[in-house]
């Protein structure tokens, strides 16, 4: 039998997790939840007027992550998102996950309260049940990461965002994992440059995919991304809306941060 990976560990505690929640609030008790949710924003919406003329960001509220621990200890998640926002962030990305990244659900509530941004629920789902949920705590859109679904499940998963009048990012890391995105019809392909199971990240990555996918897919550059250069090398390669956590998360301003590397967007060639 060969090791486990970490998503292999994360989809194993996410189960248990799932089924704990599940016995705790019923599906009904949870779409009567998502139906009082405040109204949607729309995320892709959002992004697509972004990259006229500009770039759109997705700034992530990130406390710790496998791959580097804590990132940020001084972590006040509506500050943050307030602070994104004043800075021209497009959309928040929030991580409830608690066990890997040290996040919470009551971040995500707390962070879309204090701004006018659609929120992206960032954690790792598996069943329609945590769509619902994600409803339920206000978030616009939702993560499908192909590397830790089956094709079935991401069906499923986009089918009860669509439901619900939600997003949903599409994550890909590879060319197989593209193919099989291709039977989705959201809008927003994210291309992570970060393999979830080594944690090497690798812009090649974005810049290879990028000319694979079909035209109309909204592309996202995921992780691994600090400088208004690495955003204007990604956007060569047609990726213009970023999905950014730690290298915002590092900076004490984080408004300025912001505001610096989205100044002077690459613009497109006619
Ligand atoms: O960030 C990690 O170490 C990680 C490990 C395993 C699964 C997912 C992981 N991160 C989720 C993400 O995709 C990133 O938080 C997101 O793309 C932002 O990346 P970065 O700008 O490098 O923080």
């Amino acid at each position: 039998m060969s090791t486990p990976t970490i998503l292999d560990k994360i989809k194993a505690y996410k189960l248990e997790e799932i089924a704990a929640r599940k016995e705790a609030r019923s599906q009904e008790a949870i779409d009567a939840a998502a139906r009082s949710a405040p109204a949607v924003r729309n995320f892709s919406q959002a992004l697509q007027s972004a990259t006229f003329g500009g770039y759109g960001l997705i700034a992530e509220i990130k406390k710790a992550s496998p791959s580097k621990g804590l990132i940020r200890a001084d972590f006040d998640p509506p500050v943050l998102a307030q602070a994104y926002e004043a800075g021209g962030a497009t959309c928040l990305s929030v991580l409830t996950d608690g066990p890997s990244f040290q996040g919470d659900d009551d971040y995500l509530v707390a962070a879309r309260d204090a701004v006018s941004l659609p929120v992206l629920r960032k954690d790792f789902l598996y069943d329609p049940w945590q769509v619902a949920e994600s409803r339920s705590l206000g978030a616009d859109c939702i993560l499908i990461i192909m590397a830790s679904v089956s094709d079935a499940q991401a069906l499923e998963l986009e089918a009860a965002a669509t439901e619900w009048g939600m997003d949903a990012l599409i994550e890909i890391h590879n060319r197989e994992e593209l193919e099989r995105a291709e039977q989705l019809k959201s809008p927003l392909l994210g291309i992570n440059n970060r393999d979830l199971n080594t944690f090497v990240t690798d812009l090649n990555v974005t810049k290879d995919l990028s000319r694979r996918a079909s035209e109309d897919r909204l592309l996202v550059s995921e992780s691994g991304l600090s400088t208004p250069e690495d955003l204007a090398d990604m956007a060569q390669y047609g990726a213009r809306c970023f999905l950014i956590g730690e290298s915002l998360m590092r900076q004490e301003d984080v408004t300025t941060a912001t505001r610096r590397l989205l100044a002077n967007p690459l613009v497109p060639q006619r």
